[in-house]
């Protein structure tokens, strides 16, 4: 992860990038609904890059030297939004590290992104418009259960009753605008994300078949 040494993704007036040239799918749901299991699934059917605003957060918050590591250590713990500067500035660094790396590679699955309005309307202005968002509807409980059973295990944080409760309520109050404003633009892929993850991903794969997505087809070479 490069060191993060400009904030200045966010402000941008023009896009980085045209939505011809990079493919982005945003993928919300509330916390525990499987975005991550899903894009996982994803990255090897269909070749996507797979980049988690949380996982970048937690890395920036480990990185040593990092100035922002203790706000955003505070932010998660309390299930709240890290400002949109650092976020955008992450992900622009992790597409840009990418494309360098991953020569071609120009489609991503930005999981847990954006959370709040202001995210969403700087992302799309200064980096790159979205094509669409897949969003993995599911019901608290459900998500409550998966999330202290993972909490068993993840070493996380914010996987305990309490941060949980704080992480639903922003989901409601913060995070669900988001998906009703992209919903108002026609750019809403809705999954119910209740069944197990064999079954959701049926769904997933059918719904973006419906958009123009299909997996990436490996051509046989036949020995002469
Ligand atoms: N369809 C499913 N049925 C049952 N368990 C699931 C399903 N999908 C994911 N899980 C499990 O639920 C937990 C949360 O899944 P996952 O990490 O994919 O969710 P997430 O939406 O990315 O969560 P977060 O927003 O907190 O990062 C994991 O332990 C995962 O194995
Ligand atoms: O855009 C974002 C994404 C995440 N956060 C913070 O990180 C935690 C954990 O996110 P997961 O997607 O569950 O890994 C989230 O509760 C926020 O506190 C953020 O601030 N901005």
């Amino acid at each position: 992860m490069p060191a993060l040494e400009s904030l200045g993704a966010a402000t941008r007036t023009k896009s980085l990038w045209s939505p011809d040239d990079v493919i982005v799918i945003f993928v919300l749901g509330g916390p525990g609904a499987g975005k991550g299991t899903q894009c996982s699934k994803l990255v090897s059917d269909y070749g996507f890059k797979h980049l988690s605003a949380g996982d970048l957060l937690r890395e920036e918050q480990d990185r040593p030297g990092s100035e922002f590591g203790d706000m955003i250590k505070s932010y998660i713990k309390e299930g709240t939004i890290v400002p949109m500067e650092v976020t955008i500035q992450l992900l622009e660094n992790a597409m840009k590290d990418t494309m360098e790396k991953e020569k071609g590679k120009r489609m991503f699955l930005i999981d847990g992104f954006p959370r709040k309005l202001d995210q969403a309307h700087a992302f799309e202005r200064s980096v790159v418009p979205s094509k669409f968002t897949l969003f993995f509807d599911c019901p608290e409980e459900v998500m409550e259960e998966r999330l202290l059973n993972r909490g068993k295990t993840s070493g996380r944080a914010d996987d305990n009753p309490e941060s949980i409760r704080k992480r639903f309520r922003t989901f409601i109050e913060t995070s669900m605008p988001v998906v009703n404003e992209f919903e108002e633009q026609g750019k809403v892929v809705k999954v119910e994300a209740v069944n197990a993850p064999d079954e959701v991903y049926k769904d997933v794969q059918s719904k973006l078949k419906e958009r123009g997505i299909e997996p990436i087809t490996l051509a046989i070479v036949q020995p002469s």
